[in-house]
């Protein structure tokens, strides 16, 4: 994700400080092999490629002795663990929202609205999102009000879908955090409305050192602020409710954005969008990617679902 000038993310790296943290990241595995050595370790961990082009520093002299080729077949396999458990941790939910995109909700039913989807095939659905151009899917979890399942987030990962899934569960307790990650999560939402601020901050913590994204969802100028005053915040989505007569507006997401937090990017507007219009306002409003599940979930085909909701064909938007 690139950085914006003056909002929330310009915290995250430019490319000096890119290099610098390769550096960092090469000498701290020169150092750890250091230390497995002294303990009798034999299997070096630094990376093969050697250090980053532009280094000077105190472990330069060893390169003129040292191949970058495994000594032993233990060292090649954890060399080639060290490429394969990077790429795994590449598919993030924050590379996917660079691009306008849709995220895509699984759900069966919902307190508002009752059973939306008779023959709920969660696997099916997901399947039919991604190929219609979804960028992420959101998978609903709660058994009681939503009929679902970490059952049926655990399937779609299984089934070989490729899109970042965020979880969508009422986190009341950072074991749940950990429980989604087991069953394939990569990203959770986190809502502002239920959790206080330190709350937030422990969790998104723990959302950073499992590799999972943060969702924090806002209904209100109180909350949208008070969120951006807490570290480490990444992504945050509109909930378009009005908490206090449950009825869904639309237009919250504009007047949230109006001023200074409209330079916030990126966001994610939902829910009740249902036709291209609501899709054209809710990103004039300043949203790049939107969430929608009800008018799409219910569709008979939901590919043509996404095609109906954008008013054109979408499939070509994801990155892969
Ligand atoms: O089905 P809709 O109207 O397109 O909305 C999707 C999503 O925004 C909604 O399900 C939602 C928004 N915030 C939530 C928090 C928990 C559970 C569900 C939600």
């Amino acid at each position: 994700m690139e950085p914006q000038d003056g909002s929330a993310f310009n915290a995250l790296s430019s490319e000096p400080k890119a290099n610098a943290l390769k550096i960092n990241e090469w000498e701290l595995g020169m150092f750890q092999d250091e230390v497995a050595a002294s303990q009798g370790i034999r299997i070096r961990r630094r990376p093969s490629s050697g250090p980053p082009m532009d280094y000077v520093g105190p472990f330069e002299f060893r390169l003129q002795n040292e191949s970058n080729t495994p000594r032993n077949i233990l060292e090649e396999i954890i060399w080639h663990k060290d490429t394969e458990v990077a790429q795994l941790k590449e598919r993030s939910l924050m590379n996917e929202l660079d691009l306008p995109g849709l995220i895509a909700e699984v759900k069966k039913a919902s307190p508002s609205r009752g059973v939306i989807r008779e023959d709920f095939d969660p696997v099916k659905i997901a399947q039919a999102y991604e190929k219609g151009g979804a960028a992420c899917l959101s998978v609903l979890t709660d058994k009681k009000y939503f009929q679902c399942s970490f059952e049926n987030l655990e399937a779609i990962r299984n089934a070989g879908v490729k899109c970042p899934i965020l979880c969508k569960e009422f986190v009341i307790d950072a074991w749940q955090i950990y429980y989604a990650r087991t069953k394939g999560a990569d990203a959770i939402l986190l809502i502002a409305a239920v959790l206080p601020d330190l709350d937030i901050k422990f969790m998104i913590k723990i959302c950073k050192m499992l590799r999972m994204a943060a969702l924090v969802e806002v209904h209100d100028a109180r909350e949208f602020d008070r969120v951006l005053g807490i570290e480490g915040i990444e992504l945050i989505g509109i909930n378009n409710l009005n908490l206090g007569t449950f009825e869904v507006d639309i237009c919250i997401t504009k007047k949230l954005l109006e001023g200074e937090r409209g330079k916030i990017n990126p966001l994610l507007g939902s829910p009740g969008l249902f036709t291209p219009d609501d899709i054209a306002y809710i990103q004039e409003a300043g949203v790049k990617t939107v969430l929608v599940g009800e008018s799409i979930v219910k569709q008979s085909d939901p590919g043509k679902g996404i095609r109906n909701l954008f008013g054109q064909d979408i499939s070509s938007w994801s990155s892969d």
